[in-house]
């Protein structure tokens, strides 16, 4: 059937053919691909352009028409071509048609400037090859104009895309279509334009930007101009150089061996460098001073900075122009961090140094990288009301799943977070090293960032940081009155206040877990336990929250029983950072460790090992209440030991001692190897030694603030005890397996007891 198509004024014949398949007929994406043609002509003109699944050919035609001066190739499976000749017989222009099939043709036939692709992801199997010609096709300063119809493309798609070294924007779209441009990841960092200069530190370096060896500092590349550095580690991360060793977060090693001694870098990787990295140094410092949600703030207006682009300005007082208020907010914040007055230069000079050698140019409403998107669809970093409220907003089609416009949400995510455009999630806090700690978002109509803290776990004390810079973001959901939203957002940026403030007077049993969470959260451990009795009594049946009533209330208060402490214990105490931490050897009896690494190991091998503990790692632990017998030991040894111990270590009675977790962890170079820097949600912390050193190479605790390369230690029945917020990561075990126990305590000598 031969039949007149007119888009924007312009006829074309077309013969569609159905017994081809579905590429025979034309689809709504081509014509939207065609009215974005006659609108920007120009991007066209004089271009060589390629189009992958042309079906009757409509858009490759039309763009020899609207466009003359360009030189049009369509290609189509085989059985196709015929019906694309015919069809360009019929309307004519400099095009040419041939046979292309992505799975078997593994040659691009010849070079163009501009691919084209309507409706060729509709179905997840075409995912792998349409990505495959693509990447072959995009060389570089290559565009790819790629059209979808949303309801049928899953987000597989883009994140082949990316796999492929590619990266994808939205062009336009509506709540059907949309068009992306598709270029080398590469091409879309190298062309900044500074109307809006977005930063994207440390998820660009995830994606393999470095330069030197992460473990010897080896040049790699040369850095004179990063851009051409970054495209030649891409090239090299993708296997053209096969001397380099790339990490899983992009860090670069010069060789094997390199690689495998950094032992440091697995430690902290991903959020982590060397210990003299001045982003590591500039953050531990302010840790110390409990200010590292500032230092986050910092570290992105440093990069701005950095990135050299125009301040962001914004009018007042009728007209007048002055530097942005983040500039000025900045040095105010600079000025009030404690001791700043003499480390402002130094170290953010540094900061400064380092956040320009990798900081980027972004013009372009980026997604979001993979690993920030993955957190935020496998619902680690998106809470689940949260999610249900983004899809009840913004859900496009009312025929699509929740899931499939989820993706969508996060495919295009400046679509549908507007007004305030997310800029990047950052991994920059060294606390908590595997997982995107804050989202950035440029609010242009403030003309200020807006930093959101993005999870409340694995944070101990501190928190609700963000608060106010959060504000737009408050006021808008204020309009709503959408309570469920206002607290998902409350709960996404760690503001227990807020929380409080919406569940209070609430006596539901959800929201008094809730509350009791928050009461932990925030070091009120009483009032923690208050609230969950409260919950327990009304729910208790509910399997979450009788499970944590079982655990708060497991452990055995201290009670001194006569045939427990024959003999008191007086630990002998090596002391370190003014007694923040305190080694104790042979603190336990070794052998009696060894029990419990047998009960623990029977248990393990018929329930295995829970590996949730710490969401930013996998960690392969324990609880100690599910092992009665360890449990009943744990407990007399708390009651003669442990209790007394942290006494002498930290001058608090042993009575007011109470027990808020514990846990029996695993490590392995094969399972668990090691734990990112963080703080625990403890007040006091012991990591006990259960099984020989003789047993492992590696391990220990390491401590940044102790200023040495080499973590602390014990012998089987040793303890570490340190406080609960200072900084402390488990170093990598680099053979054999290391057991400990790791105990999270406070005092409730403040607190009525
Ligand atoms: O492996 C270690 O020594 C540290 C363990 C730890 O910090 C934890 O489990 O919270
Ligand atoms: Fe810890």
């Amino acid at each position: 059937m031969v039949t007149t198509t007119t888009i924007s004024g312009v006829d074309l014949e077309l013969r569609s053919d159905w017994s081809v398949g579905i590429g025979g007929s034309t689809w709504t994406c081509g014509e939207r691909l065609c009215e974005y043609v006659a609108r920007h002509p120009d991007e066209f003109r004089c271009r060589r352009i390629l189009e992958l699944g042309s079906g009757t050919g409509l858009v490759g035609l039309f763009i020899a028409k609207v466009v003359p001066e360009a030189s049009v190739m369509v290609t189509d499976l085989p059985d196709h071509v015929g019906l694309l000749e015919e069809n360009v017989k019929r309307n004519g222009g400099a095009v040419t048609a041939r046979a292309l099939d992505w799975e078997r043709d593994d040659e691009i036939p010849g070079a163009f400037d501009i691919v084209v692709a309507t409706e060729c992801a509709y179905h997840p199997r075409l995912h792998a090859p349409l990505v495959g010609a693509l990447a072959r096709a995009c060389g570089p300063g290559v565009r790819c104009f790629v059209g979808i119809t949303k309801s049928d493309t899953t987000l597989d798609f883009f994140d082949r895309v990316i796999s492929a070294g590619l990266e994808y924007r939205l062009l336009e779209g509506d709540s059907y279509f949309g068009l992306l441009e598709i270029r080398r990841q590469v091409d879309f960092y190298r062309e900044p334009r500074t109307e809006v200069v977005r930063l994207w530190t440390q998820c660009w370096e995830n994606r393999g930007e470095a330069v030197v060896c992460t473990q010897c500092g080896e040049d790699l590349l040369r850095p004179e101009d990063w851009v051409e550095a970054a495209a030649a580690t891409i090239e090299a991360s993708t296997g053209s150089r096969d001397d380099v060793v790339a990490c899983a977060c992009g860090a670069l090693f010069c060789s094997e061996a390199c690689r495998k001694g950094a032992d440091m870098h697995r430690l902290l990787c991903v959020g982590h460098r060397d210990a003299d990295d001045p982003l590591v140094r500039f953050k531990t410092r302010l840790a110390d001073d409990d200010v590292v949600e500032d230092a986050d703030t910092l570290i992105l207006a440093a990069a701005w900075l950095a990135t050299g682009a125009p301040w962001p300005r914004h009018h007042e007082n009728g007209g007048v122009v002055v530097v942005s208020a983040w500039v000025s907010e900045l040095w105010k914040l600079l000025g009030e961090l404690p001791g700043t007055a003499h480390r402002t230069a130094t170290d953010f000079g540094e900061l400064l140094s380092f956040v320009r050698s990798r900081a980027v140019h972004l013009e372009r409403p980026h997604p979001l990288c993979r690993v920030c998107r993955d957190a935020y669809l496998h619902g680690e970093i998106l809470p689940e009301s949260l999610r249900e409220g983004l899809v009840r907003k913004y859900k496009p089609d009312p025929d699509m799943t929740d899931d499939h416009a989820l993706s969508w949400i996060l495919a295009a995510p400046d679509e549908f977070f507007e007004p305030v455009r997310l800029v990047a999630l950052c991994f920059l806090d060294v606390r908590r090293a595997a997982t995107p700690t804050c989202a950035v978002a440029w609010a242009p109509a403030e003309g200020r960032f807006v930093v959101a803290r993005l999870d409340d776990r694995c944070v101990g004390g501190g928190g609700g940081g963000g608060n106010e810079t959060v504000g737009r973001i408050e006021e808008e959901e204020e309009e709503e009155k959408d309570v469920e939203l206002l607290l998902a957002r409350a709960r996404l940026e760690d503001r227990w206040d807020d929380i409080e403030e919406l569940l209070a007077g609430q006596e539901s049993p959800a929201a008094l877990y809730e509350l009791s969470r928050v009461a932990g959260w925030r070091g009120d451990w009483n009032l923690a336990l208050e609230r969950l009795r409260d919950a327990v009594e009304r729910a208790p049946e509910d399997p979450t929250i009788a499970a944590a009533w079982k655990s708060a209330t497991s452990f055995f208060p201290y009670v001194l029983r006569e045939d427990d402490v024959k003999i008191p214990f007086v630990p002998s105490l090596e002391r370190y950072l003014d007694g923040r931490i305190a080694v104790a050897k042979n603190a336990l009896d070794a052998e009696a460790c060894g029990r419990m690494v047998a009960l623990v190991e029977a248990r393990a091998r018929a329930v295995g090992w829970s590996t949730s503990r710490h969401y930013s790692v996998p960690t392969t632990d324990v609880p100690v209440g599910d092992v009665p017998e360890l449990l009943d030991w744990f407990n007399t040894q708390l009651a003669t030991r442990l209790f007394p111990l942290l006494e002498a270590t930290f001058q608090v009675p042993a009575a007011s001692l109470r027990v808020i977790d514990a846990f029996f962890v695993k490590y392995s170079p094969d399972a668990q190897r090691d734990l990112p820097l963080h703080e625990d949600q403890a007040q006091y912390s012991l990591t006990i030694a259960m099984n020989p050193a003789v047993d492992y190479e590696g391990g220990g605790t390491y401590f940044p603030h102790l200023g040495r390369p080499e973590p602390l230690n014990v012998d089987v029945g040793g303890v570490i005890a340190f406080d609960g917020a200072l900084l402390h990561g488990g170093y990598p075990t680099r053979r054999g397996t290391r057991y400990i126990l790791a105990v999270f305590t406070h005092s409730c000598i403040e607190e009525e007891c």
